[in-house]
């Protein structure tokens, strides 16, 4: 792979993009898939999982403690174990592993260390680990409620009923979720605060352990009671992850060309679906069919007054979109996303308007109007979603420069090679 600049220049295609894609396989679906082979009554088979750093870690942390991940060619085969191993897990900046992965820890009798990036030290985990004290687990993270912190495991948990407030995030309610079942007793979890954020990967987190005969009641708002045993053993593929293609759909509609993504499910719990109805309203032609998505640009694009909640991770690349539009846009609900791989409400506030947008940050969201865009240097804060952002204004844009666009390797191996194909630039060039 040829080096990459930093910061990076942002291709602008010189005509319409019209193209066929095939994107990686989902994040949220394959870290759920892993755990819950893991912990699983028989070996699994994830197929045609995404092999990107948060899997990669997820894959780590969970063979660190003994269970059996093993490459297949395109395909991971998982075996349990008894998890008996002392282990240290590096959770990256992956919240799905630094949340989802301590509830299973409660189930080894090893002494199981987390850690990540400096940013991740920031990031929410401690309703988390107080619900698992609450149900027996000895956690020890020095009162802080975040990174480092230590479960000891005594090989077993007790389960029960728990209260928490997820309204920081809903992968506090997944983690508890995807391990319950394992649990002597199950787990019923509670909500008690500010609405929970993104529901539908709640929706995931059931859906995928109903295929696996765990019996979930989420017949109550802000109640989920998973009760115990077995987790059956599956071979699955896993679908493309709906979320990462924002930006490819995003140059149909900034380049006025058409974007087919191959293989989008016709029935999905992934919330990246959504990009349908947020893309429609925004001005494209958008249709489901065999041969995939296809997203066609009409050459306008539509501002958009927008309630994120349940779809925050798609915030910065809509926001992106927002600020190449004709009309203001208000996006609202997504304050959560403040607590995600940065500080997205500022990031883009700040990023975006030092291309000469007209943004004005709220507390749960952000408000565009339309302004002449200039070329420069698109920070990106160590997320992949902000690199998503700053390629976009930059396929629109002459000049726009994105720093560390490596940081994309979190949910996306190579997405440099793969935006560069897209818009035909040539490599050697860059
Ligand atoms: O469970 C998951 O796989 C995810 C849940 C969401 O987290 P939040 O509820 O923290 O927004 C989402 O933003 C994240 O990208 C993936
Ligand atoms: C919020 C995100 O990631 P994480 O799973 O680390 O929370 C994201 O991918 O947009």
């Amino acid at each position: 792979m040829t080096p990459l600049a930093d910061p990076w220049p942002a291709p602008r295609p010189s005509a319409p993009v019209e193209r066929v894609v095939s994107l990686p396989g989902s994040k949220s679906l394959t870290n759920r898939a892993l755990v819950l082979a893991a912990l699983a009554d028989a070996p699994s088979v994830v197929r045609r999982p995404l092999r990107s750093r948060d899997t990669l870690l997820m894959a780590a942390g969970l063979s660190a403690m003994g269970v059996g991940v093993v490459d297949e060619g395109d395909d991971w085969r998982v075996t349990p174990a008894a998890l008996t191993s002392d282990a240290e897990v590096d959770c990256g900046l992956a919240g799905t592993v630094m949340r989802f992965v301590p509830p299973v820890a409660g189930l080894s009798s090893g002494t199981i260390a987390f850690d990540g990036d400096p940013h991740m030290r920031q990031r929410p985990v401690g309703e988390v680990l107080s619900a698992l004290a609450g149900l027996g687990v000895d956690i020890d993270d020095g009162g802080r409620g975040s990174l480092p912190f230590v479960v000891r495991g005594a090989g077993s948990v007790r389960g029960g009923t728990v209260v928490i407030d997820a309204s920081a995030s809903s992968q506090f309610i997944s983690a508890l979720l995807l391990a319950g079942a394992r649990y002597d007793t199950g787990v019923d979890v509670r909500h008690d605060g500010k609405p929970v954020p993104s529901l539908p990967h709640i929706e995931m987190t059931v859906a995928m352990l109903r295929a696996r005969g765990v019996e979930v009641d989420d017949s109550d708002p802000n109640r989920w009671a998973v009760a115990p045993g077995p987790i059956t053993a599956t071979d699955e593929a896993i679908e493309p992850d709906l979320s990462n293609a924002a930006p490819f759909v995003a140059l149909a509609a900034t380049t006025g060309g058409a974007i087919t993504i191959r293989d989008w499910p016709r029935s999905t719990t992934q919330p990246g679906d959504e990009l349908r109805d947020v893309l429609t309203r925004m001005g494209c032609d958008v249709a489901l069919d065999d041969a995939g998505l296809t997203v066609r640009g009409s050459g306008a694009l539509h501002g958009v007054d927008l309630d994120l909640h349940d779809i925050g991770e798609l915030t910065p690349a809509i926001a992106a979109l927002c600020a190449l539009a004709d009309s203001p846009s208000h996006l609202r609900g997504v304050g959560h996303i403040r607590h995600h791989e940065t500080d997205r409400l500022a990031a883009l506030a700040t990023e975006l308007g030092n291309l000469g947008a007209d943004v004005t940050e709220h507390p749960d969201g952000l408000s565009i109007r339309p302004a002449s865009l200039r070329g420069g240097v698109f920070r990106t804060y160590a997320d992949h979603r902000m690199a998503h952002a700053g390629v976009i204004i930059g396929s629109a844009v002459e000049g726009v420069l994105v720093e560390d666009i490596a940081t994309t390797s979190k949910t996306f191996p190579d997405f440099a090679g793969a935006w560069l194909d897209l818009t035909g630039t040539d490599l050697a060039g860059q």
